[in-house]
């Protein structure tokens, strides 16, 4: 099979406008394996390459990762007359490995616009996934080639820039969501959030359910809550911040307000990128970076095609296309907290999020190299379930670039928000240092009681 050289321009035989039949056209249907497996194919730099998870039903692993590919890309299930009009060979997307279930599948360049991981969805998790062909199927990683990782605006402020505005350097960062997360009034919601910025969180945040109901309205509840943010950052002395969510009913009603937390002269946004979707999502980054402003992104809704071994998408491909949208913050799980999530693949997903070149490394579910082009770094945020039993395990696996978002672990604490506050403080100061949490605690009673209370909490599974 000769590799098409892109500079050569469409073969211009094939792309004669015209509506007679080539005497090469011949209808019916036949297998997909005959034009989309092309096992002798060499991946190109500029193509888009995939790993798949397949489980093939009523048909062998080649000829359903040749229909997943073709579906993806120029295929339909029957033969057409109009692919005489273009050039197939060229546009169409190839299987040229199998290993295993898994499918390695090249797409070229120029079937995906610019800037547009809706468009890359649209094409590559369209229609595949509901396919007869296939029982299930995982789409387990993407490598998206440079040269359209270069169209893409990435983080607008990002880690680094993230740790200059707070001159927070040596420790992970830390914070909280709001408990209980819907029903209280903005003005003793501002308390909550004046107690425990206060007691030592860097910032605190909105759930993702938080947006605008009866109880709390947006306008009111980013008030109070900046007015809190701004006491407690006068009195500490210190950058603080609450990620006030924005998400909302449509994108024009969540840039409204995001300009009116501006306004209050919050930097910090949060968004629910996956409920609001990519484009919004687009939107949001792109208003927040002309405005310096950092957007946090809490993933809801993510494990309804995450989770599953066998079927949906990774979230390392989630996570690879929120950076190159623009997210500065992305929520990954925590390993030990109450959400699912194993140490290996959330490795994975940290390297996505914050290195400028990730290796393939598949114990870390990394199926292929992947060049982040210059792009900034997003921090990878620690949250759901975690307390400071497990600070040690969360700076293993994060290590000093990272959030870590203790809600309940800070307002569950017997004295209150503050003293839950000062013990996870504590907790991170200490351990980043290279103490223990029992060293810390001698000289932290807020500590002690944070760790007694929580002492065997922990969310192992039993099987
Ligand atoms: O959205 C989140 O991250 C969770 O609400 C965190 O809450 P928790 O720390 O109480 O689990
Ligand atoms: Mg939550």
């Amino acid at each position: 099979m000769a590799i098409h050289n892109p500079l050569a321009g469409p073969k211009t035989v094939k792309a004669r406008p015209t509506a007679e039949l080539s005497d090469a056209y011949k209808a019916g249907v036949r297998a997909y394996a005959v034009d989309y497996y092309v096992p002798d194919y060499i991946p190109q730099d500029t193509d888009l390459l995939c790993a798949f998870r397949i489980q093939p039903r009523g048909v062998d692993m080649i000829e359903a990762a040749a229909a997943v590919a073709a579906e993806s890309s120029t295929g339909t299930w029957t033969e057409v007359w109009s692919n005489q009009l273009t050039d197939i060979d060229f546009y169409k997307a190839k299987v040229y490995a199998i290993t295993g279930d898994i499918a390695y599948i090249a797409y070229p360049l120029d079937l995906f616009e610019e800037n547009s991981v809706v468009n890359i969805m649209s094409s590559i998790v369209g229609n595949v996934f509901g396919f007869k062909a296939v029982g299930a199927l995982r789409l387990e990683d993407m490598r998206i080639p440079l040269a359209l990782v270069k169209t893409f605006p990435g983080p607008r402020v990002g880690i680094y820039d993230e740790r200059v505005w707070s001159n927070k350097w040596d420790r992970p960062l830390i914070g909280g969501t709001v408990k209980p997360k819907l029903g209280l009034s903005p003005k003793a919601y501002s308390t909550i959030i004046y107690e425990c910025l206060s007691g030592g969180l860097d910032t605190s945040k909105d759930d993702e359910n938080m947006n605008s109901q009866p109880f709390s309205r947006w306008r009111d509840r980013f008030m109070y809550a900046q007015e809190a943010v701004d006491r407690a950052a006068a009195e500490t002395n210190e950058f603080k911040g609450h990620w006030h969510n924005v998400t909302a009913g449509s994108t024009e009603e969540s840039l409204r307000r995001l300009e009116y937390a501006y306004e209050l002269g919050s930097r910090m946004v949060m968004f629910d990128f996956l409920t609001a979707g990519f484009a919004a999502s687009a939107d949001i980054f792109k208003r927040a970076g002309e405005l310096d402003m950092i957007v946090h992104c809490h993933r809801a809704m993510h494990a309804v095609f995450t989770r599953q071994a066998n079927h949906g998408i990774a979230m390392r491909v989630v996570a690879k296309w929120l950076r190159l949208t623009g997210g500065d913050h992305l929520h990954t799980g925590t390993v030990v907290g109450k959400l699912e999530g194993s140490w290996n693949d959330t490795l994975g997903i940290i390297d996505i999020l914050r290195e400028r070149y990730v290796k393939a490394n598949l114990e870390h579910g990394l199926y292929f190299d992947q060049d982040f082009g210059g792009l900034k770094a997003s921090w990878p945020v620690a949250s759901g379930g975690i307390h400071v039993h497990h600070v040690p395990d969360l700076l293993k696996i994060y290590g000093n670039d990272a959030f870590f978002l203790f809600g309940g672990g800070t307002h569950g604490h017997p004295d209150g928000s503050r003293a839950g506050a000062i013990a996870n403080r504590a907790a991170v100061e200490a351990v980043s240092a290279g103490q223990t949490l029992q060293q810390a605690a001698r000289s932290c009673p807020e500590l002690r009681k944070s760790l007694e209370l929580w002492a065997d909490v922990k969310f192992e599974v039993v099987q």
